[in-house]
């Protein structure tokens, strides 16, 4: 493969030249300074636990407020390999529960959650008039020119609207899936891959279509560096500034990074199941957190209400939900409650009722990625501890 040009890119710190420091100079001066306090950024780092490993934490189980309806749900979260489990109705954590080994303050990776996470600070964005949704992609990254992103809005972006040379199959090794992941770090690199994320995006191709929705995890990546070029932030700080900084996190999040330190935008934050409850609160109270306001009342509304459903063609997620949609990086179900969710392959979900005015964290190790049988067992438990909730 040739690598092209992707372009200026943001410094990993102020006053950093372009591309530096690399594997090669990170421990020399001046870039020492930064890379000693960010190694995490260049190398692949392991915590060294607080909590001794030879006593993993305990279980947590909280769940009596539920118990009387739903007399079963334990069973039924072991069931369905759940670490984390949490129901935030207001400001009340309602139900808790933490697998053997899983504490309430242990981050846990959300894959595809990370989505909604990116198409929020995409909407604070544009709030801000920094972003046009109707302007073509190019505008923003006129590197994507002669790829498959040279034509489609920022809007056919957010709503994945565009049909695309990538096939999403997680355990096929040929897909353009798992290119994606050996780009981004994820996977071994083999021979000829593109170097780094950007590189992979430009090699992007499809047929023109749009219009149907066709779930592609590139189309977050390529909202990730439209928010660099606007901001002239690297995503990672961005997700701080627009979003992680005001929804009073208890713990920092984490995001993957590829070799440039692009931050792995479709699928690599981790959270602990409280903070990612926060995300959802402030969702429901109509783009407000603690620390201001993240989104426009008009953004969450316009994600509440759903996107087309005749452009929905995923028929796993319309089985479960005839009347659903996708709509700025949150599956909708379009069902009577208006439940919305961010949904992250092994079994994420970033849930919200607004019935209830209810918050419901799932996070899960599934063995497998996205079969019908589990996303069906996990549907039925979000769709049953929100009914639970009308009676609580
Ligand atoms: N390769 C990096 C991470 C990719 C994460 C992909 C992911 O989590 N996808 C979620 C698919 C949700 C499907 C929902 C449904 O069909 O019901």
């Amino acid at each position: 493969m040739n690598a092209r040009s992707t372009g200026q890119h943001p410094a990993r710190y102020p006053g950093a030249a372009a591309g530096e420091p690399t594997l090669d100079s990170w421990q020399e001066a001046p870039h020492n300074r930064w890379a000693f306090a960010r190694l995490g950024e260049l190398l692949p780092t392991a915590a060294v636990s607080r909590r001794d490993p030879a006593t993993p934490a305990e279980p947590v189980v909280r769940l009596d407020a539920l118990a009387t309806r739903l007399p079963d749900l334990e069973q039924r979260l072991e069931e369905t390999c759940t670490d984390a489990f949490l129901v935030l109705r207001g400001s009340e954590v309602l139900a808790e529960y933490y697998r053997a080994g899983f504490a309430p303050d242990d981050r846990h990776l959300l894959m595809s959650v990370s989505k909604s996470l990116c198409g929020t600070v995409v909407g604070a964005l544009i709030d801000e008039g920094r972003i046009d949704p109707a302007q073509p992609v190019t505008e923003y990254v006129p590197e994507l020119a002669g790829s498959v992103y040279d034509g489609p809005s920022v809007l056919q972006v957010l709503d994945m609207q565009i049909s695309i040379d990538y096939n999403e199959d997680y355990v096929d090794p040929a897909s353009e899936v798992q290119t994606h992941d050996r780009s981004a770090g994820w996977r071994t690199r083999r021979d000829g891959d593109p170097a780094d994320t950007y590189e992979f995006l430009t090699t992007l191709r499809g047929d023109g279509g749009t219009g149907e929705f066709q779930y592609c995890s590139a189309n977050t990546d390529v909202l990730a560096w439209i928010v660099e070029r606007v901001t002239g932030l690297r995503y990672v700080e961005a997700l701080s500034t627009y979003l992680w900084a005001n929804v009073d996190a208890d713990r920092d999040a984490t995001i993957t990074v590829d070799q440039t330190g692009f931050g792995f935008a479709n699928g690599g934050v981790s959270c602990t199941a409280r903070d990612l409850a926060r995300v959802g609160r402030m969702m429901l109270d109509g783009g407000v957190a603690p620390g201001g306001r993240v989104v426009s009342q008009g953004w969450v509304e316009s994600v509440l209400a759903g996107g087309s459903r005749e452009a929905m063609t995923d028929e796993g997620f319309t089985s479960a939900f005839p009347e659903g949609s996708y709509t700025r990086q949150w599956w909708c179900t379009g069902n009577e409650r208006g439940n919305v969710s961010g949904i992250g392959i092994h079994g994420q979900n970033l849930w919200l009722d607004p019935r209830t005015d209810s918050v419901i964290v799932k996070l899960s190790s599934w063995p497998d990625p996205d079969t019908r049988h589990w996303h069906g067992l996990q549907s039925g438990i979000l769709l049953d501890v929100s009914r639970a909730l009308d009676a609580v």
